[in-house]
């Protein structure tokens, strides 16, 4: 396995969050704080562009709220599963909201290789979106079975979309855009279309390991903006390296905040961003301990545009070394495409 991520704080932009402009005066323009807003850009950028992934400091979180997140997250889990199943993820793709019991979800290997047997993926989520999404609508659980759930998690939803929104304008001081250019950067995260999901990797014993159980989730890119990833202690992240072509663990690490690039950050920036292939994987059995793999939470909040939005290269990114590599896409339609592959659609 190859080198550790990279991590870049991003703290000057949290603490003094003001809305810039690129037209900023020439007093400010020498200011310390917007000198360090700029590095952690030009960072940021650097990171996306060389790796596609990277850790986040200095993103506002504190590590309370942190553990407040995954407290709610395994109080769900631990709900009996008939009382989990009073908030039903639908049968098809859409809307994608709500619980998704083990195997539920079929994301389809991107390493797997033709005609090898497919054994389930052994996880179980929960996906909120917006109370403000016209699209899609949230699935929840009556308020009695988990008292304050709806309200946490609408919160944790606002609270990582308010973050959103600095890293897309830190990416837009490091990529020096400006005018209609940094508009279009901004469009990749909607307020009301980004999505707020729990995952809940259950314990796998010894004997189920390469038998019953394959893997916790193949390898895939995300395919809206970026992702944002909480995770807890028991690792199993990993990360294609497109400089080594191998794959790269992301050890938990106290504090920080794992950030990917997916498919829609790639297509505007005409590939200078790499979309990340990431997975959760398994050991081999031999390596496996007599008690098996213990269970393993984590939060990811995927950021998007809105669905109607067309997505379309940055003209400063298309140059004669680099010509237009992706057609214009329209965010639903490559959402549909990518998402009527993933879910069953008979009964879990
Ligand atoms: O659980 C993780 O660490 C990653 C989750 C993920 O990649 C996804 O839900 O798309
Ligand atoms: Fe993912």
């Amino acid at each position: 396995m190859a080198a550790a991520i990279q991590t870049v704080d991003l703290s000057a932009h949290t603490l003094q969050h003001t809305s810039f402009s690129s037209s900023s005066s020439s007093s400010s323009s020498t200011s310390p704080v917007l000198a360090q807003k700029q590095e952690a850009g030009e960072a940021l950028v650097k990171a996306l562009h060389e790796k596609g992934f990277v850790r986040i400091s200095g993103h506002g979180f504190s590590f309370a709220e942190i553990q407040e997140a995954f407290d709610w997250s395994k109080a769900l889990f631990d709900l009996p599963l008939a009382e989990k199943l009073k908030a039903p993820h639908p049968k098809g793709s859409l809307p994608h909201r709500g619980y998704s019991s083990l195997g539920q979800e079929k994301l389809p290997d991107r390493n797997r290789e033709r005609g090898s047997q497919r054994i389930m993926d052994y996880k179980e989520s929960y996906e909120i979106g917006s109370e403000e999404d016209d699209c899609q609508h949230n699935i929840w659980l009556p308020e009695e079975v988990l008292p304050g759930f709806r309200g946490y998690t609408s919160g944790l939803y606002e609270r990582f979309a308010d973050f959103a929104k600095i890293v897309l304008e830190a990416v837009a001081l490091g990529l020096g855009l400006d005018g209609e250019e940094r508009e279009e950067l901004m469009k990749l995260g909607s307020r009301p279309h980004c999505q707020l999901r729990l995952l809940h990797y259950p314990t796998i014993d010894k004997d189920s390991v390469g038998r019953e159980v394959g893997g916790r989730l193949p390898a895939h890119t995300d395919w809206g903006s970026f992702t944002m990833l909480f995770q807890d202690q028991h690792g199993g992240l990993e990360l294609l390296d497109p400089s080594s072509g191998e794959y790269v663990r992301a050890e938990p690490e106290e504090g920080t905040i794992l950030l990917n690039v997916a498919d829609m950050f790639r297509r505007l920036t005409n590939g200078y961003f790499n979309s990340a292939l990431h997975r959760v994987s398994i050991p081999n059995r031999d390596s496996v301990h007599q008690a098996g793999i213990p269970s393993r939470y984590s939060i990811p909040f995927f950021v998007g545009p809105a669905p109607s939005h067309t997505v379309t290269s940055l003209p400063r990114l298309i140059t004669a070394e680099c010509p237009a590599r992706y057609d214009p896409v329209r965010f639903e339609d490559y959402g549909a495409l990518v998402g009527k592959s993933h879910y069953r659609s008979e009964d879990p």
